[in-house]
């Protein structure tokens, strides 16, 4: 069995292969990532030299790279984790969003397409419902709930998933998509919430949340997302969209003073900032279809989960480190150097 991973180098892509190579050790793993700010050659160190393993820096968006690549390598499965996925980027430069997001997309299926492939798997996010109101804590994103987009990036990748479902209908391609809800663990990139709190709090700068940070997300160890997208592509059926979520939901601001007693830091280095435009205010996943089809539960509680995650942050300072002292500091600058601090 080879399996190409689009976006292997980046959090939930490299998570992914890790896992892939320890559960099936007889496949081959072949990553197809173009090291974008957010995919990091380091991380897969651990890989790099298996002999089952190999690493190619190409674009998804570069049709005749791609189809070298599956003329090479005739994959049996696809996993697309190719992505451009930080919202706040999105609000200030959507346009690499649809490039990456949706036009790569449809690089990779035609290819599969033209090569034939046992699974084209799609990892979506659970951005493209929308949001849920807080009052509403009964209600939850099912794979029903319809598509209702906020921000550049969601619509980015809602438009890859119609595409993947349209080359499903017209084309026969045999799709399956995962909509998952937020991950966090070790390799997060540290302009996302978690990662960049606990980089700033060990750094004694300030932790800048978004308005009240009263919006809820629900928060899913990348260990059990990974064994979600492993079982979909073996057991998930063809033309389906399966949600993975942990039924674990935190506001912001929760997480961000968890995070400072977890490193006895003071909470006063929180610092309200202008609100996301958009905001999507609670996200909350009802996976009672995977639980039943394919019998998928998350293992890690948020308790633990966190705990690990900080500790590999700890362990790990310097991959931090190198990221947030290079190009990206200039970005960091921009987004949130000068975002005005507001009243909570
Ligand atoms: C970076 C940052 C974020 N926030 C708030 C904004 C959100 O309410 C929450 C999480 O933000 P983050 O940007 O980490 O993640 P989401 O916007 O929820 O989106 C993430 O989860 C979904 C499923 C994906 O599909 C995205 O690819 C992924 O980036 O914290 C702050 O208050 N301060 C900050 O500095």
């Amino acid at each position: 069995m080879t399996i190409i991973v689009t976006g292997g180098a980046g959090f939930i892509g490299s998570n992914f292969i890790f896992h892939m190579m320890e559960a099936h050790p007889d496949y081959r793993i072949v990553c197809l990532d173009c090291l974008t700010y957010a995919g990091n050659l380091s991380t897969l160190a651990p890989v790099m030299d298996k002999p089952n393993f190999r690493f190619v820096k190409e674009s998804i968006t570069d049709r005749d790279a791609v189809y070298k690549l599956f003329e090479e390598e005739h994959p049996d499965i696809v996993v697309n984790f190719a992505a451009e996925s930080h919202v706040d980027r999105s609000i200030e430069n959507p346009e690499v969003f649809l490039d990456t997001n949706i036009k790569g997309t449809a690089v990779l299926m035609d290819a599969c397409r033209k090569y034939g492939i046992q699974r084209y798997h799609q990892v979506s996010t659970d951005e493209v419902y929308g949001d849920l109101p807080l009052d509403r804590p009964d209600l939850f994103f099912t794979e029903e709930t319809p598509i209702h987009t906020s921000s550049p990036y969601s619509s980015s990748k809602a438009g890859a998933d119609l595409l993947v479902l349209a080359y499903h209908r017209t084309y026969g391609l045999p799709v399956t998509i995962s909509r998952c809800s937020n991950n966090y663990g070790p390799y997060h990139f540290p302009e996302k919430l978690i990662p960049l709190m606990i980089a700033n709090a060990l750094n004694d700068k300030p932790l800048p949340v978004y308005g009240k940070g009263e919006n809820v997300r629900d928060w899913l160890y990348v260990e059990d997302h990974c064994r979600a997208i492993d079982l979909i592509i073996h057991k998930g059926r063809v033309g389906e969209v399966y949600n993975v979520g942990g039924h674990n939901e935190m506001k912001n601001i929760d997480i961000v003073k968890l995070i400072c007693k977890e490193l006895g830091k003071p909470e006063s280095l929180i610092t309200h900032v202008a609100d996301r435009k958009g905001h999507d205010m609670r996200y909350a996943i009802d996976p009672t279809k995977i639980h039943n089809e394919l019998g998928w539960l998350p293992e890690t509680k948020f308790a633990d989960g966190i705990k690990k995650t900080i500790k590999w942050y700890l362990d790990n300072k310097e991959w931090w480190e190198t990221i947030i002292s290079g190009e990206y500091q200039n970005y960091y600058e921009k987004m949130y150097g000068n975002r005005e601090e507001v009243k909570a």
